[in-house]
């Protein structure tokens, strides 16, 4: 590995301080997060391209800055991880550390909003993130930042995918207090701690999260926005995984039954019923997602469920509409009137 020497490199228990453009010539910013920004630099030492992870010292703490670096690097040998190289350091404002540069961007970018990516394409990344997921639980350590910003693209197929990001990073059974928000990845179990609460951390909670990832590949959409019961679309989901109804909810009728099952099983209400992140490779060979439904095709081979219905057809004129440059991206509840209401004035 081509990689600065010393005097950049460094342990992160004794930080060096340099002054960032005394060793980088900076070349754009990759990204910003809600902890701090990632910028694309290129050694003057050795002409390598890295992307700098640059933490304002007004907002983390040293031990943080260590610990995201410390778990980057420990897990880095991962081929589906991020390699982080033994590159850390401070600058006057700023605690910094290096890692290689992905040029293709992250997951997010590459999935198409309201459309999904291609099954092929998701089983790819799927198969990759679960292993680098298996890894870390394997290591007794939680990501609990899954999520498509935080998956780096190396080549256009997707054959090449790794995981990043971290600053979450915690020891299997670590209590810590609740301090961040939800976003639709989260838990139900952490969506319902009150700020400042203690909560566990647990390999189960990236399973339901990496379970609400699969579904925003494969659709484009977030499956609901908060994982609690107050947010109409979980309510309605946990119903169905509950099965205190046999009605699969509108935005979950695209699936195969077979693939039902696994979201059944990683997005269990109860962290402790939930399957572990291997489960995914028992499906990585079947099919996840219904046949097009464009073809009016909507017969599934194994559908134990109830079969494809109103909303499906409100599904298929929707991508009608949309191929006809019809914008139907309303909320997907008054999309099937939209559509109706459409029809009928024809
Ligand atoms: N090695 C890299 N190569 C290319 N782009 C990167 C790299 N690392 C990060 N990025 C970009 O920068 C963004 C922010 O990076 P990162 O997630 O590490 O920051 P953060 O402050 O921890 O974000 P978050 O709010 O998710 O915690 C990523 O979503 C990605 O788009």
């Amino acid at each position: 590995m081509n990689m600065p020497r010393s005097p950049i490199s460094s342990t992160s228990d004794n930080l060096r301080q340099l002054n960032l453009k005394d060793h980088y010539q900076l070349i754009r910013d990759l990204g910003r997060g809600t902890y701090g920004k990632v910028v694309l630099a290129k050694c003057l030492e050795t002409g390598t391209h890295v992307a700098l992870k640059v933490l304002p010292k007004s907002t983390t703490k040293l031990r943080e800055f260590q610990r995201e670096f410390q778990y980057s690097y420990f897990l880095s040998p991962h081929s589906n991880i991020v390699d982080s190289y033994n590159v850390a350091f401070e600058t006057r404002s700023s605690y910094v550390f290096a890692q290689e540069y992905a040029p293709i961007g992250d997951l997010f970018d590459a999935i198409p909003p309201q459309v999904g990516m291609k099954e092929k394409d998701v089983k790819s990344v799927v198969k990759q993130i679960a292993s680098a997921l298996e890894f870390m639980h394997s290591k007794q350590l939680v990501h609990r930042d899954i999520k498509p910003e935080n998956i780096l693209i190396f080549e256009d197929d997707f054959n090449k995918v790794k995981l990043m990001d971290f600053g979450m990073t915690r020891k299997d059974g670590t209590v810590i207090r609740k301090t961040n928000g939800s976003i639709p990845y989260t838990p139900p179990e952490i969506c319902e701690a009150v700020r400042n609460e203690n909560i566990t951390v647990a390999a189960n909670g990236d399973v339901w999260a990496f379970g609400v990832l699969l579904f925003c590949m494969l659709t484009g959409n977030f499956p609901w926005e908060n994982a609690d019961i107050g947010d109409v679309y979980f309510s309605e989901f946990i119903t169905w995984q509950r099965r205190k109804t046999s009605k699969v909810p509108s935005q979950w009728k695209r699936f195969t039954s077979k693939f039902l099952r696994y979201f059944r099983k990683s997005l269990d209400i109860k962290p402790d019923r939930r399957c572990e992140v291997k489960e995914i490779n028992k499906y990585l060979q079947d099919n996840w997602l219904l046949p097009s439904r464009i073809s009016g095709d909507s017969t599934s081979d194994d559908d134990e469920e109830e079969s494809v219905s109103n909303s499906d057809q409100g599904d298929k004129l929707a991508l009608i509409l949309q191929n006809h440059g019809i914008d139907t991206k309303v909320d997907k509840r008054l999309r099937d009137v939209r559509i109706s209401e459409w029809l009928l004035s024809l």
